[in-house]
């Protein structure tokens, strides 16, 4: 399949030439991630049980500063921008992500989600919260995002932050845009309750087609319309617990999941984008990549909040991702084209990935063990 995120005129081909000269092959592979940090307010039976920093892009800078090919150029640090609006009542400025990507600062109130957890367990994929935002800080505009080229964007709102002409806009600055279908087909009513339009009814409709992947949960995958929308871009629907699919025209994959003792789904679905756009940037085909995916989507699900990882076990998946990926960096985001079939890596990294997550579930267990571990899924 083509790459989908092509200029659409002279100009911008122009300059996207440019940027595919300039960053082939190695550092210098900039990322744009576009979506607003929130507060979240998790509760159950009535309670509160955690109160965290939330927001897609809080989730996604914490996987990609994590694993993604890091830029010698740059000490070291993973490059991305991260465009997010918080009021000034934000209360996590300090914490890694936002210290490390800070948010725009807006005269309205940050965006504030309640969770509303349910009281028995939840199956793989029957919702597990209801979701609720009681506060909505200012939409991003076109203008709030960088004017320079990216190698690729990803599209991460959470409260329907990303306008249609801010999609648009990422998609003539980056090369490949990769989008969390939350960001696009979330509707809200007069209380706040999350509920979902039909893809298709949307303005971002007409811009699948210059898209590259779209990510969606089981839950929002019969609002995507996974048969249409594949024929425009690479669909990736998760579930939870049982890993994931992807969709493209002419194929299909399931890949297998990772064991976790889930103690807050929240942030699964932008960890595993996260993981997911980590994956391409060291190289690996979509579906291998979607391994990686699972990885931080089970690494998310572990831990309350946005997940704290384990040196030891981020070590290891860097050296998994040093011996078996090409090292040629994100030949695919950086590219023409994607290359969506499993490789006759795929088992491998699979099991050694597992081993890594050994050591992210011994992490757990020694949290719980010193009373650090929260627990928000059970009663
Ligand atoms: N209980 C779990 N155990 C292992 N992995 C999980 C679990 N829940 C989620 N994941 C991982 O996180 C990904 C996203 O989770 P999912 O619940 O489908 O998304 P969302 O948070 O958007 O509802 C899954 O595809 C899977 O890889
Ligand atoms: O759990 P998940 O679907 O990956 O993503 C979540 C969003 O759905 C939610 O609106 C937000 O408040 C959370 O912080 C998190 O970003």
């Amino acid at each position: 399949m083509l790459l989908a995120a092509e200029p659409d005129d002279a100009h911008e081909e122009g300059e996207n030439q440019q940027l595919l000269i300039t960053t082939k092959g190695g550092p210098g592979l900039e990322g744009l991630v576009v979506g607003s940090y929130c507060h979240d307010v998790l509760i159950r039976g009535g309670r509160v049980v955690g109160e965290t920093l939330g927001g897609a892009a809080a989730f996604v800078s914490n996987v990609l500063d994590a694993a993604s090919p890091q830029d010698a150029a740059l000490n070291g640090t993973a490059p991305f921008v991260v465009v997010a609006k918080v009021g000034h009542d934000f209360v996590y400025a300090s914490a890694p992500a936002p210290a490390r990507h800070p948010p725009l600062l807006c005269a309205s109130p940050t965006t504030s989600f309640h969770a509303q957890f349910s009281e028995t367990a939840a199956s793989a994929h029957a919702p597990d919260r209801e979701l609720r935002r009681v506060r909505a800080c200012d939409p991003i505009y076109p203008a709030d995002l960088p004017d320079r080229r990216f190698a690729y964007g990803l599209a991460v709102g959470v409260a329907g932050e990303v306008l249609p002409e801010t999609l648009e806009r990422m998609i003539r600055l980056c090369r490949a845009v990769l989008v969390d279908a939350q960001a696009l087909i979330r509707a809200f009513d007069g209380d706040g309750a999350v509920g979902h339009v039909a893809l298709d009814d949307t303005p971002y409709a007409r811009l699948l087609p210059r898209v590259a992947f779209v990510k969606a949960s089981s839950e929002e995958a019969p609002y995507v319309g996974v048969e249409t929308t594949r024929q425009r871009c690479c669909v990736i629907v998760t579930e939870g617990r049982d890993g994931c699919r992807l969709y493209w025209d002419g194929g299909e994959a399931r890949v297998a999941p990772f064991p976790a003792v889930q103690v807050d789904p929240t942030g699964a679905g932008d960890s595993f984008l996260a993981g997911f756009a980590t994956g391409l940037l060291w190289g690996l085909s979509a579906t291998d990549a979607a391994l990686l995916g699972n990885f931080f989507g089970a690494a998310a699900v572990s831990q309350v909040g946005v997940p704290t990882f384990h040196p030891k076990m981020l070590q290891a998946v860097k050296e998994i991702l040093e011996e078996k990926t090409t090292k040629r960096y994100s030949p695919c985001i950086n590219g023409t084209s994607f290359t969506f079939e499993k490789s006759n890596l795929h088992n491998e990294l699979h099991a050694a990935l597992q081993e890594a997550a050994m050591l992210m579930s011994e992490q757990q267990q020694a949290d719980k063990a010193n009373g650090n571990g929260g627990d928000i899924c059970s009663p």
